[in-house]
C-alpha cells in the first residue's frame, strides 16, 4: 500500500516551487492543497519566496495560511497569478470532479480568476471518465432543499443529500450538497449545463476547461500532466 499521504506532498511541493515573489495565488483546499500551503509557508519563512498574497478557497484554508504566515486577502476582480488545488477526478483532458471537501463554490469562484490552475493529486485520482469513482458533488440552496432534489432526480441522477451525522453537511456559504451518482455515457458539459439551468442548483463539482497543468504523483514519481483534447 503506497503512502498516500507522501504522493500528495510530493505534487503538492512541485506546484508550490511554481510560485515566486509577489505572486498572487489561489489557496485550494483539502488534504493535498494544505501541503502546498504548507509549503509556500516554509519557503515564505526560510526566505526563498517574498510578499505572496494568498487568496483561500474554504474558512479551513483561510485559516491554515494564516497560520503558516501568508497573507490572505478576499477575492476581488483583479486576476490572480496562479491557483494551486486538488480534485477528486481528473480526466485525461485535466477535465475535474471537485468538493468532495465542500468548498466546490469558492473554488470554482477563485480559480476561474486564475491565470494558471495548477491541479495537485496522487494517481488514485486518474480516470477516463468523469463520475467513474467520485460523485458529482452538487451544491444547493437550504431553502426547499426537498423540492431542489426532486428535480435532481428527474434529471435521472441518483446520489443523496450530504448528511455525515444528524444534520446535512452545511457548506462555508451555508448551502447543502447533494453527492450526485451521474450515469455511466453523461456528457459532463451537457450535465453542467443541465444543472446550471435547474433552480434550486448553486454550482456543481465540475470543473471543466479550467486546469492549465496537473502534478500527479505515483510510486514511481511524479508525472507533469497538460490537458489532451
Ligand atoms: O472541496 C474540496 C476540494 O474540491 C478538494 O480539492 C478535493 O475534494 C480533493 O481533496 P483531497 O485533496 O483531500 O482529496
Amino acid at each position: 500500500m503506497p503512502d498516500l499521504e507522501a504522493l500528495k506532498r510530493q505534487a503538492a511541493v512541485r506546484a508550490a516551487a511554481l510560485v515566486t515573489d509577489g505572486m498572487r495565488v489561489g489557496l485550494g483546499t483539502g488534504s493535498t492543497a494544505k501541503y502546498a500551503i504548507e509549503e509556500l509557508g516554509r519557503r515564505l519563512a526560510d526566505g526563498e519566496l517574498k510578499g505572496i498574497v494568498g487568496v483561500a478557497t474554504s474558512e479551513a484554508s483561510d485559516a491554515l495560511a494564516r497560520q503558516v504566515g501568508i497573507q490572505v486577502e478576499p477575492l476581488d476582480p483583479r486576476p490572480l497569478d496562479l491557483a494551486i488545488d486538488g480534485a477528486d477526478e481528473i480526466d485525461p483532458g485535466l477535465n475535474l470532479i471537485k468538493g468532495l471537501g465542500g468548498a466546490l463554490l469558492r473554488e470554482k469562484l477563485t480559480e476561474v480568476q486564475a491565470r494558471q490552475l495548477v491541479i495537485i493529486a496522487d494517481h488514485t485520482k486518474l480516470v477516463t471518465q468523469l463520475g467513474e469513482k467520485a460523485p458529482l458533488p452538487v451544491e444547493i440552496a437550504r431553502f426547499g432543499f426537498l423540492s431542489t432534489i426532486e428535480r435532481l432526480r428527474a434529471l435521472g441522477l441518483g446520489g443523496r443529500l450530504r448528511q455525515p451525522g444528524a444534520q446535512p453537511y452545511l457548506t462555508d456559504n451555508g448551502n447543502y450538497i447533494f453527492d450526485a451518482a451521474i450515469p455511466a455515457g453523461t456528457q459532463p458539459a451537457t450535465l453542467e449545463r443541465t444543472l446550471k439551468g435547474t433552480l434550486g442548483v448553486i454550482d456543481t463539482g465540475f470543473f471543466l476547461g479550467m486546469a492549465t497543468r496537473a502534478f500527479v504523483a505515483a510510486p514511481d514519481g511524479v508525472q507533469e500532466l497538460s490537458p489532451q483534447t
